[in-house]
């Protein structure tokens, strides 16, 4: 079996190299293979003899891709956004397709987060004061609520299809105890939180598009002192009505992990932001190989075989992998954990110096490793100290 992939995919030598000598193979034939590749320039010809490709958010998957190839019977895209995927070619050929649901939720709300605490610092902020609104009540936006609430922080959600959802539910069986108890709220009111942080996918068209779905109207209704974080999809902000209302005064932070038209970026759009990074929120090293694992279960899952590997046999130990904390929470402390284990303005600084030289994709290629905080063991010296910290994700021993 031939398993082609991206070369960005920590630990898919170790996840998929057994498998791809094994003689049940998709086709039960040929010689096996695990063949690299860059995901911006894979062509046709190269996958032409592929049964397997595992691809990241930057390769598009369609039939310009796959007509060459007629044997292929499983894609994986080790990410969690699914818009460079034709998954109705993917359908009608019959290839079985996956995703990594939920795989770097953790990473982007931890990146979420050290934005809040790195502004916080820089603007002088009490985090617990301000109101936090969500668009989009998934994986990454439930992450983030979920340390929100960690920390006291007030939060809305915005979620018209979660909020249906709910609501059907509920008309189906009223006796029922919905699994899903959340307030949902339309977006005005999330629009008027003092954060506003966007975790939709991408979606062109239908009853509830994201493509500009923050557009000069309802940029326009922004207040002087809000702060705008995305860390979902370029195509979410139109970047050019934001120029406009940065050029033209407007104080709203903005910061931007994602840009419309990766791997371009509106240069101009640079010097307004907050915090300006290569879409690497979701690039914690658990994260990607989070990625690789579920694709690696779902691929044995396919052919019919127990996963013998676990993302925990290769995971090495974060640079410090305990420490002791000597007094109760409050906000300088989650300043130092944060920054501990991920200081945003690392990436920023990055971003800044090097986008020009390296390029957006050679930048989130070389990305330095990045621990998701459950690496670290945080151990409280007294128990009358607040648990605040476990609650975040940092591991409990
Ligand atoms: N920057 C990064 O590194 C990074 C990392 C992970 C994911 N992402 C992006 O973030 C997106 C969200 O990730 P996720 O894991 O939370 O996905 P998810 O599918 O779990 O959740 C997305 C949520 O958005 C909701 N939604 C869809 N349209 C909406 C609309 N118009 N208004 C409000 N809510 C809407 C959906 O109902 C869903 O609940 C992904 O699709 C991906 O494109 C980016
Ligand atoms: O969709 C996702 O999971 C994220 O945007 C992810 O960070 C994409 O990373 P890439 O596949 O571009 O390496």
């Amino acid at each position: 079996m031939k398993i082609y992939f991206d070369e960005n995919m920590p630990f898919a030598k170790e996840f998929f190299s057994e498998l791809c000598h094994l003689n049940n193979g998709i086709d039960g034939e040929e010689q096996g293979e695990l063949v690299p590749f860059s995901g911006r320039t894979l062509t046709a010809a190269q996958v032409a003899d592929a049964d397997v490709l595992l691809v990241r958010s930057i390769t598009q998957v369609n039939e310009q891709l796959l007509h060459l190839n007629d044997k292929i019977s499983f894609v994986g895209s080790a990410t969690i956004g699914t818009d460079h995927i034709d998954l109705n070619y993917l359908a009608k050929r019959n290839i079985t397709f996956h995703s990594a649901p939920g795989c770097n939720a953790i990473s982007v709300a931890e990146y979420v987060l050290s934005a809040l605490v790195v502004l916080a610092e820089r603007y002088l902020l009490t985090l617990s004061s301000l109101t936090v609104g969500i668009v989009g009540g998934g994986n990454t936006g439930t992450r983030l609520s979920e340390k929100l609430t960690a920390l006291g922080i007030e939060h809305k959600i915005c979620d018209p299809l979660l909020e249906r959802k709910q609501a059907e539910k509920q008309k189906q069986d009223k006796s029922h105890n919905p699994t899903d108890q959340r307030h949902y709220v339309p977006l005005g009111d999330v629009l008027a939180c003092d954060v506003i942080s966007l975790h939709v996918p991408k979606v062109v068209g239908g009853e509830h598009p994201t493509n500009k779905l923050i557009n000069a109207e309802n940029l326009a209704l922004l207040r002087e002192d809000q702060i705008l974080i995305s860390a979902c999809r370029g195509d979410v902000i139109d970047n050019h009505a934001l120029l406009a209302l940065k050029t033209a005064g407007h104080g709203v932070k903005i910061v931007l992990d994602v840009w419309q038209g990766e791997p371009d970026v509106l240069e101009a759009l640079i010097p307004y932001t907050e915090i300006a990074t290569a879409h690497i929120a979701g690039y914690s090293l658990e994260g990607k190989a989070r990625g690789s694992e579920m694709l690696y279960q779902a691929l044995c899952q396919q052919l019919a075989i127990t996963p013998k590997y676990q993302l925990a046999n290769f995971l090495p130990s974060a640079s410090i992998p305990a420490i002791e904390i000597n007094q109760d929470f409050n906000q300088i402390l989650l300043n130092q954990l944060v920054k501990m284990v991920y200081d945003v303005r690392r990436d920023d600084a990055i971003f800044r110096q090097q986008l020009f030289v390296q390029g957006f994709d050679s930048l989130r290629k070389n990305y330095p490793v990045r621990r998701e905080f459950s690496a670290v063991t945080v151990n409280l010296s007294s128990t009358t100290y607040s648990d605040v910290p476990h609650r975040l994700g940092f591991n409990k021993n």
